[in-house]
């Protein structure tokens, strides 16, 4: 049997009086690029240093590569085997990079080393104090995939990367997802999600409110079919067994959701002409929302307002 990459069973951390997760419980299979999607404040740099033995758990446990996070002789023996790109990667800030790296390879190794400079090149001999914010981050992704680890866990990584950078980044975690390394990322960024991974764990308030294959969830979300005619359109008939929505627009035209498949539609069309008709995936920004407002009242209680721009618009 697999010994899942990370498993959660009722993990819990207040700070004080102030809830950062509670009972969490969530695993996630070797070889899966794994999504942990969130608002500011859900608690997912929580969840990583929970994990990463940063933090002591108020209750619950978890293990990472089959090793509890309390028994540290053993998480020791498997520290070589994860690899982590912390939410704001800290340096010292007067050593260059290239030392930075060497040191970083004493303890782990550094067998990928050359390669990833080529895809993440950074300027190696100046001192970290001079890199941008996208050289630190790359300097990050280097030393955190270097030693050739069998799970890499990353907080926002993609943070003051430039489009042409993060689509490169999207496409190593694919290749390495392909190559069997397990990937746990957190992020707000939805179209990252959609972009990426296999599976999401949704988390608001500290608490997980759905895991996700994003497949499944793109497909009993159904397809958006628009449709413009030159004649009246009556509602009553595109009410077959997979639609989930149909209204009429402003315009005139037809907005209709659908599951399944287009028969029913199929029909339905030929008792009209057709100016237009536009079938496309639902916005994943849709998909995600409803689970946001299932929440609501709980996130009323807790003092905070509704999502994000980032996660909202993403
Ligand atoms: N050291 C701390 N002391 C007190 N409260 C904390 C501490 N760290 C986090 N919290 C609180 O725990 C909750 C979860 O925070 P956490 O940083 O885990 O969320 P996050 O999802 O990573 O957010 P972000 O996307 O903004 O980084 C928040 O209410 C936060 O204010």
């Amino acid at each position: 049997m697999t010994v899942p990459a990370i498993n959660i069973e009722g993990l819990t951390k207040f700070y004080g009086d102030v809830r950062g997760i509670e009972e969490l419980d969530l695993t996630v299979p070797e070889g899966e690029l794994f999504g942990f999607l969130g608002p500011n404040g859900a608690g997912k740099s929580t969840t990583i240093r929970l994990l990463l033995g940063f933090l002591t758990p108020t209750a619950g446990t978890a293990s990472i590569l089959g090793v509890p996070i309390d028994d540290r002789d053993a998480f020791l023996g498997v520290r070589d085997q994860i690899g982590h790109i912390p939410g704001d990667p800290q340096f010292y800030d007067d050593v260059t990079g290239r030392k930075t790296l060497d040191y970083l390879a004493s303890l782990s190794g550094d067998e990928r080393r050359d390669e990833l400079l080529e895809r993440f090149p950074v300027p190696l001999d100046r001192p970290v104090r001079g890199y941008s914010r996208g050289n630190r981050q790359k300097l990050a992704i280097v030393q955190a995939f270097m030693h050739e680890p069998r799970l890499v866990v990353m907080d926002e990584p993609t943070s003051g990367l430039d489009p042409l950078v993060q689509q490169e980044f999207y496409d190593f975690l694919r290749e390495e997802r392909d190559r069997g390394v397990s990937v746990f990322f957190s992020t707000h960024i939805l179209s990252e999600v959609r972009q990426v991974c296999d599976q999401v764990g949704i988390i608001r308030n500290g608490r997980l409110v759905a895991v996700e294959h994003i497949d499944d969830l793109l497909e009993r979300s159904g397809k958006v079919v628009t449709l413009q005619s030159p004649d009246a359109i009556d509602l009553a008939d595109f009410d077959f067994d997979e639609t989930i929505d149909a209204r009429l627009e402003p315009d005139g035209s037809l907005r209709l959701v659908i599951s399944g498949n287009y028969d029913g539609l199929v029909d339905a069309l030929e008792a009209y002409r057709i100016d237009d008709l536009e079938v496309r995936e639902t916005a994943i920004e849709d998909v995600f929302m409803h689970f946001y407002d299932a929440d609501e009242d709980e996130s009323e209680e807790a003092g905070e307002t509704d999502l994000p721009e980032e996660v909202a618009d993403a």
